[in-house]
C-alpha cells in the first residue's frame, strides 16, 4: 500500500513490539523502573508533587513504601497496563532518559519512515498503554535520527485519554479528537496485538499487525484475517 492521496492521512501507531522491541520494554525500562523505585519512595513519600502518583493506587497497597513496592513488583510481573502503575512507571524512567542511560531503540525503518510521511503530509499519532507522559520521553531519546521525534507527532494518546486498547469506543474517541480527519477510513493504526488491530477496525480504521523479532506468535488465522507486516517500509 503506497500513502498517496486517497491513502490513510493519519498513521496511529503503538510502541512496545511496533514502534520498538518488547525487550526494551521488559528487559531495560521494567528492570530500571524497578531499581529506582526504593529510592525514589524513600525521597519523594510525602512531597506534594508525589502524591498524584502514591494516591493513585488502590489505598490498601498505598499504605507504606513497602506494600507499594510489593505491589509495583507483582504488577510489573504480570505486564498489567493499568494506567497508575503506567504514570508511575513513567515518572521513574524520567531520569534515566534525561542522564542518558535510557536511550529508545526504534526498529531500523521507524525513524526513516516518520520523516516520508511527514514529507507526504501525514500526520503520526501515537496510542500506547504508555502513559502520555512516558511516550513522550520516549520519543524524546531514540536512537533514531534525528533522536528526538517529538516535532514529527502531532498527538499522543493512552488508556487515560482515549480508554483500553482492545475496545473500538477507544478508537473513535480518538477519532473525535481530530475532527479534522473525520472519516475513520483515511486513519492507519499499526500494532504487534491482533486484539487491538480488530478494535481499530471495528472502529472503522485500516489496522495492519506489525510482526517484529521478539513479538508473540501470530496464528494461520491472525495471518489470513489481517494485512501482516515486518517493517514499515512495507507500507
Ligand atoms: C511508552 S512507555 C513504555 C511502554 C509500556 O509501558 C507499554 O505498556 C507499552 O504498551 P503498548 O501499548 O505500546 O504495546
Ligand atoms: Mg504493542
Amino acid at each position: 500500500m503506497a500513502l498517496s492521496s486517497g491513502q490513510p492521512k493519519v498513521v496511529l501507531l503503538d510502541i512496545e513490539g511496533t514502534v520498538c522491541p518488547i525487550s526494551f520494554v521488559k528487559d531495560v525500562l521494567f528492570p530500571y523502573a524497578l531499581s529506582a523505585l526504593p529510592a525514589t519512595l524513600q525521597a519523594q513519600w510525602d512531597k506534594p508533587e508525589f502524591s498524584q502518583y502514591r494516591n493513585a493506587f488502590p489505598a490498601e497497597h498505598a499504605t507504606s513504601q513497602e506494600a507499594l513496592t510489593a505491589h509495583v513488583k507483582d504488577l510489573m510481573s504480570r505486564d498489567v497496563k493499568i494506567a497508575f502503575l503506567k504514570s508511575l512507571q513513567g515518572y521513574l524512567w524520567e531520569s534515566g532518559y534525561k542522564s542518558g542511560e535510557l536511550k529508545a531503540p526504534l526498529f531500523d525503518d521507524v525513524a526513516p519512515k516518520f520523516g516520508e510521511w511527514k514529507k507526504a503530509g501525514k500526520e503520526i499519532m501515537i496510542y500506547s498503554s504508555g502513559s502520555v507522559a512516558a511516550q513522550k520521553l520516549l520519543f524524546k531519546h531514540t536512537n533514531g535520527e534525528p533522536a528526538d521525534l517529538i516535532p514529527e507527532i502531532s498527538d499522543f494518546f493512552d488508556t487515560v485519554n482515549a480508554g483500553p486498547k482492545q475496545e473500538a469506543s477507544s478508537y473513535q474517541t480518538i477519532l473525535a479528537a481530530h475532527p479534522e480527519v473525520p472519516e475513520a477510513s483515511d486513519w492507519l493504526f499499526l500494532s504487534d496485538n491482533v486484539k487491538e488491530v480488530e478494535a481499530a477496525k471495528q472502529a472503522g480504521m485500516q489496522s495492519f499487525v506489525v510482526e517484529r523479532p521478539g513479538n508473540a506468535d501470530l496464528s494461520t488465522e491472525d495471518r489470513e484475517k489481517h494485512r501482516v507486516i515486518r517493517t514499515f517500509a512495507e507500507i
